[in-house]
């Protein structure tokens, strides 16, 4: 029976040290504090367990997650970078106002600090809608009348369409930022008929007053798609919160009743031991073998009755342990498919924050991550690696002639063609607007020259119609290896510049560190 019970801690022990273990995989990144607190536990509960302590951690846990203090860093990271971005794009659009210039940057040195907790996330959100408001405000002062005439338009034709609010270029990108939210969403959220109607308005050309409310129920459902997520991972959390604590009590009880059975255990022990000492001594001092025989039988049916009632109880400690464990057992299964859950959901959201909506090619923060990554590879084993910066030519003037719409098609059609034009250990990220940027390892600056003027001279015979009219879709390249000396912002400079040389020299070229008027 001992070992019975022994083995019962032991199956106890083992199904807790799971259970932790479940536990800090989820938890792990989220907080720096529940990492420490489960490492503790999980030093109290290995090699000669010391249930007290663990309690004791458990406890800590719960007050931890009770006030709250999870730092919900993947999900931060996501918003922030939505955030980050739409800063830089305010910060392009104010570069003549000074003070809404030196607010943006002020905004964007605390987005790139480390986020606290989910409320400052919404302090930075308030922060960066009362921005966007200021700025809108400023441009709504600036210009003439809404319904002067001159700038309200209805016509279908998209070359029409954008034609008088082309010559402020504050409209023009407060258009491509909108039209960028909007498609990010639309990808989310494709049966919403009110992100479908702003999107078609959008296409067919808005006018000031429509720009503008139409910002507001982006920013709107931003927020509110920020709140339902906080609330949901506050939801999970709480769940969570609820099984540990149902856990831990389980895992009390289970001490205690374990506790109990040993103490009644040893003192049935004493009665059995009692009860044979006394068979012993009537033994030695019975004078005759009838009174030997009464006072054994007496004894003996002591020593049945004892041992019997022991055995009852036993029975009944061992059914209320395994009842313990299989309600320990069934609340473990809900907590791991309730991480699984939440698990793939976070998941999903780390792939969408490292992926460019419009084209669905990596993002900036993905082509950093790979960045990092390559350039460790190349310190440490000298491989040549590459950068190269990819440029579509007078891509505004699609835009001009045949609309916005047309533009989008045009970067996801190049998008498409640049990624299935390099073999599977390049890669190709969307850096931003008709800009995109390529890590080229293990290749001599001679084959990728001649890779990217393959690249080049294809794109250039793709036969694109827009509108009937054939056009010709062009792109300039900058490209250079690492140097030993080179950092990963020295040789994005660099790329850059070859980039615009072969702008200036007349586009539809490939410049790179072969390139002789370098
Ligand atoms: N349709 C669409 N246009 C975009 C997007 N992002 C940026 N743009 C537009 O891309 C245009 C880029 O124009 P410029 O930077 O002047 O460059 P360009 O016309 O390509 O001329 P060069 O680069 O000098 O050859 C701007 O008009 C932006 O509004 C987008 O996601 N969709």
């Amino acid at each position: 029976m001992e070992a019975k019970q022994l083995q019962t801690l032991k199956q106890n022990n083992t199904l807790l040290c799971q259970f932790i273990v479940k536990l800090s995989a989820f938890y792990e990144g989220f907080s720096d504090k529940i990492d420490t607190e489960l490492k503790v536990l999980r030093g109290h509960l290995s090699g000669t367990p010391n249930f007290s302590l663990a309690t004791v951690s458990i406890e800590k846990l719960n007050k931890s997650l009770q006030h709250q203090e999870i730092t919900l860093r993947k999900y931060s990271v996501d918003t922030v970078s939505s955030l980050e971005d739409a800063m830089k794009q305010l910060q392009k659009i104010v570069f003549e106002d000074s003070e809404l210039k030196g607010l943006t940057t002020q905004e964007l040195i605390k987005l790139n600090q480390p986020i606290g907790d989910i409320f400052s996330i919404y302090k930075l959100y308030a922060k960066a809608i009362a921005l966007h408001r200021i700025a809108l405000n400023k441009e709504m002062v600036g210009l003439s009348p809404i319904d002067s005439g001159e700038n309200s338009h209805s016509g279908k034709d998209d070359t029409k369409a954008h034609a008088p609010q082309d010559e402020n270029p504050h409209y023009r990108s407060i258009l491509v930022e909108l039209n960028h939210l909007i498609t990010s969403y639309a990808q989310k959220k494709p049966d919403d008929h009110q992100l479908t109607d702003i999107k078609q308005r959008l296409d067919e050309g808005m006018d000031k007053e429509q720009l503008l409310k139409s910002c507001v129920v982006i920013l709107r459902m931003i927020v509110q798609d920020a709140m339902s997520e906080a609330s949901l991972t506050g939801k999970v959390i709480q769940s969570l919160h609820r099984s540990l604590s149902e856990v831990s009590n389980d895992v009390s009880n289970t001490i205690e009743n374990s506790k109990s059975q040993f103490e009644q255990r040893q003192v049935g022990n004493e009665q059995l031991k009692r009860h044979i000492s006394h068979i012993e001594e009537a033994m030695s001092e019975s004078e005759s073998f009838e009174a030997l025989k009464e006072q054994t039988q007496f004894c003996v049916e002591k020593l049945v009755t004892a041992l019997s009632e022991q055995q009852d109880s036993d029975e009944q400690g061992q059914e209320a342990i395994m009842a313990l464990l299989s309600s320990m057992q069934s609340r473990i299964d809900t907590l791991q498919q309730q991480t699984s859950v939440y698990k793939k959901k976070l998941a999903e959201q780390a792939m969408q924050s490292r992926t460019d909506p419009l084209t669905r090619l990596p993002n900036r923060q993905a082509y950093n991550e790979r960045l990092e990554t390559a350039y460790t590879r190349f310190k440490s084993n000298g491989h040549s690696l590459a950068v190269a910066v990819v440029d579509i030519d007078h891509f505004k003037s699609i835009n001009d002639r045949f609309g916005h719409a047309t533009g989008d098609k045009t970067l996801q059609v190049v998008s498409k063609f640049l990624k299935q034009s390099l073999s599977e250990n390049d890669f190709v990220a969307r850096w931003g607007g008709e800009e995109f940027v390529m890590l080229l390892p293990d290749a001599e600056m001679a084959d990728i020259d001649k890779k990217l003027n393959e690249v080049r001279t294809k794109l250039a015979a793709m036969p694109f119609k827009f509108k009937q009219e054939k056009v010709k879709i062009t792109a300039s390249f900058g490209a250079t290896c690492f140097g030993q000396d080179d950092t990963t912002e020295s040789v994005f400079e660099r790329a850059d510049e070859y980039l615009y040389k072969a702008k200036r020299s007349g586009r539809n070229l490939v410049v790179t560190d072969l390139s002789t008027d370098v």
